[in-house]
């Protein structure tokens, strides 16, 4: 029905997730995927190969026919073992050599809890980073990393190499410890890789060579900029930004009409063939549902789209026959979405490189920058704003059909400020209306990312660090008071949720429970992992800037409660409102209160330390013993009604 450019690509004619017939499609992926060698499917396209591709293939030939092409999952086992070494032998000890042991951002933190819990988080970028062995770039072949020149601080856990969106929440936090030269380094990566391969792939490795991820890599350079004023390396770089801008100009946009006007947006899309390489079996499953060959490789190109929005995977990308966000993997239609994220970061990208270009001295890039910006605000506006429902919403193009979900992304064009400046007073009101409507603040964990709970990993109850960022920044940019106010007690929800957790196990999540201080996030197609880098990153930015007010101590004491921002905004408005606040004041003491009595706790155990050890295996928190505490884990019913 709309423009969908390569969907008349013959499904014989495209092209795998990449061109290892190892690490990307082929018989070997297959047979070791879907007898589950391994419990996580990235283990095995991690491990690096003892021979050359050709000899590996050769082998894996002779194996199939010395078991009759039929082996036992013991035999595949023997098979994988002699011919693959072990997952991450990719790496070499580094110790980064601007690593401090006391950054200044620290004397900003007046609370000793949160004090001391800052200095530990600046500890732990030495557990998170990665040097490749120079082997790497002389036989990259044989792995399935993507070889960068300098070292990089990876997420964590199975996360063993760069990820494209974590690393901006990363390098924010590198910023904050005064690590300026891993940063250049990272960044220096980033555009070695935009010019080797045209844009920034989903995360380090070949396997996700076809789709990358929501582009913060210029938002990272204005934060390394704002901090260095380095503007040689923006001058030599620029056209690299550029580069990567234009590859998301060129791949992710699509041209639709609505109300008679055409316009062209941004979304997640991507076009190869076969499950993703890393979720191969979970994927190849999920696919069983579908009869048809033409229908199972849609299904693996929307859950590829899916994991390059960064949401892999949650309700925001179902699409139910009646349009909703009801369903479950199955009903996963990314690429008709509009999502307001992407389109806000793209037009906060655009002001930016208008920004950069103008510090380079190129005045026309600088005025074609700027242009772009603009057209690009005037669609957001029109396509994604709702006067009558008071926030930006996700478009469904296919439909014509508006998402009328909670979503922190919602308010994202107020981060970017991706909108027209006269509507401010207006947009602003109309949001915190919604978000009171959105009884976004019951939560004592943070802002889950939906109040769908579906069971996948970005939605109700998780809550994700690059999310609570979204908000808290969007609140601030209005530079309205009662927004900034919100702004502040969901960065003090946050950050004590983080230092619970980290108190209790010695651990940083990836994901945490909104419904829980402390608890962590659950869900999705692999274990919950530590770390872990976005959510350090976050946590000392925010202990930065809010140093002098955050407390680790209980935040929901009586006076504190009186001063809330959705109070204040009630003692200036109608009594309905007055009563509208009181009830959401007395819901937020009782989900507290029913959070701590009525979760059920799962048999749950946070992993094994394996998955959060330096280099010579021992962890900060247990020195390697086995740690295996009982987490809390929540399961409240999701807050949708309906
Ligand atoms: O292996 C499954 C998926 O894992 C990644 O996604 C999750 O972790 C990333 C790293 O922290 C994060 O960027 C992403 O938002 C998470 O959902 C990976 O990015 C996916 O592509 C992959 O299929």
């Amino acid at each position: 029905k709309k423009a969908n450019r390569d969907d008349d690509i013959e499904e014989s004619s495209r092209p795998p997730p990449c061109d290892s017939p190892i690490y990307c499609y082929g018989d070997i992926l297959h047979t070791v995927q879907t007898n589950s060698i391994y419990t996580d499917s990235k283990t095995f396209v991690d491990m690096k190969m003892r021979n050359p591709q050709n000899k590996t293939l050769l082998l894996f030939e002779e194996f199939m026919n010395s078991t009759g092409h039929a082996p036992t999952k013991t035999e595949i086992e023997v098979f994988v073992n002699n011919t693959f070494e072990a997952a991450g032998s990719e790496f070499e000890d580094w110790d980064p050599s601007d690593w401090t042991e006391h950054p200044k951002f620290l004397d900003n933190i007046l609370d000793p809890n949160l004090n001391k819990f800052a200095s530990s988080l600046n500890e732990i970028w030495k557990l998170l980073g990665r040097k490749m062995k120079d082997e790497v770039k002389e036989n990259e072949d044989l792995y399935s990393i993507i070889y960068v020149p300098n070292p990089v601080i990876v997420p964590g856990g199975r996360f063993r190499e760069f990820y494209y969106w974590d690393s901006y929440w990363i390098v924010r936090g590198l910023l904050r410890s005064e690590m300026h030269t891993t940063v250049r380094g990272m960044l220096s990566n980033f555009v070695s890789v935009v010019e080797r391969i045209g844009f920034i792939p989903n995360g380090g490795r070949v396997y996700y060579k076809m789709r990358s991820q929501p582009p913060m890599l210029i938002p990272m350079v204005k934060a390394y900029l704002d901090v260095t004023n380095d503007l040689d390396w923006l001058t030599e770089n620029v056209w690299l930004l550029e580069k990567e801008f234009q590859f998301w100009m060129n791949n992710h946009t699509v041209t639709f009409e609505k109300d008679g006007v055409s316009y062209t947006m941004a979304r997640y899309y991507e076009i190869s063939s076969g499950p993703r390489p890393e979720s191969y079996r979970e994927d190849y499953e999920s696919a069983q549902y579908f009869r048809t060959d033409a229908e199972k490789n849609l299904f693996y190109r929307e859950l590829k789209a899916g994991a390059e929005s960064g949401w892999d995977f949650s309700s925001r990308w179902f699409i139910s026959e009646s349009y909703t966000n009801k369903g479950n993997l199955t009903s996963i239609k990314t690429s008709h979405i509009i999502p307001v994220c992407l389109n806000s970061i793209l037009y906060g990208n655009a002001v930016l490189l208008s920004e950069f270009y103008t510090q380079v001295g190129n005045a026309t890039k600088a005025a074609e920058y700027a242009s772009i910006a603009e057209q690009w605000q005037k669609a957001v506006t029109a396509v994604l704003w709702h006067d009558e429902v008071g926030a930006w919403l996700d478009y469904d193009f296919v439909n014509e059909v508006k998402r009328d979900y909670f979503y922190p992304t919602n308010i994202a064009p107020f981060w970017t400020h991706c909108y027209d400046p006269a509507n401010r007073e207006n947009h602003v009101a109309k949001i915190l209306k919604y978000l009171e409507k959105s009884q976004i603040m019951i939560h004592l964990g943070g802002i889950p990312a939906t109040l769908e709970h579906s069971g996948e990993q970005w939605d109700y109850p998780n809550a994700w660090a690059p999310l609570q960022w979204i908000m808290i920044r969007a609140l601030n940019n209005t530079e309205d008071p009662w927004a900034q106010r919100l702004a502040y007690e969901i960065s003090q929800r946050w950050v004590r949720s983080n230092w619970l957790a980290f108190n209790e196990t010695g651990y940083m999540f990836e994901k945490y429970d909104a419904t829980v201080a402390g608890g962590h996030g659950g869900g999705g197609e692999y274990e919950v992992q530590l770390g872990f880098g976005w959510s350090n990153g976050a946590a000392m930015e925010l202990m930065y800037r809010y140093g002098d007010k955050l407390t680790a101590e209980d935040y929901f004491t009586p006076n504190d409660v009186s001063s809330s921002a959705f109070e204040q905004q009630v003692v200036v408005s109608s009594t309905g409102q007055l009563l509208t606040g009181i009830l959401v004041l007395i819901i937020s003491l009782a989900t507290g209160f029913i959070g701590m009595v009525v979760y059920k706790s799962r048999n749950y155990y946070a992993p094994a330390p394996s998955t959060m050890t330096n280099k010579k295996g021992t962890n900060p928190a247990t020195s390697g013993s086995l740690y295996r505490k009982r987490v809390a884990y929540t399961e409240l019913k999701d807050l949708n009604y309906d």
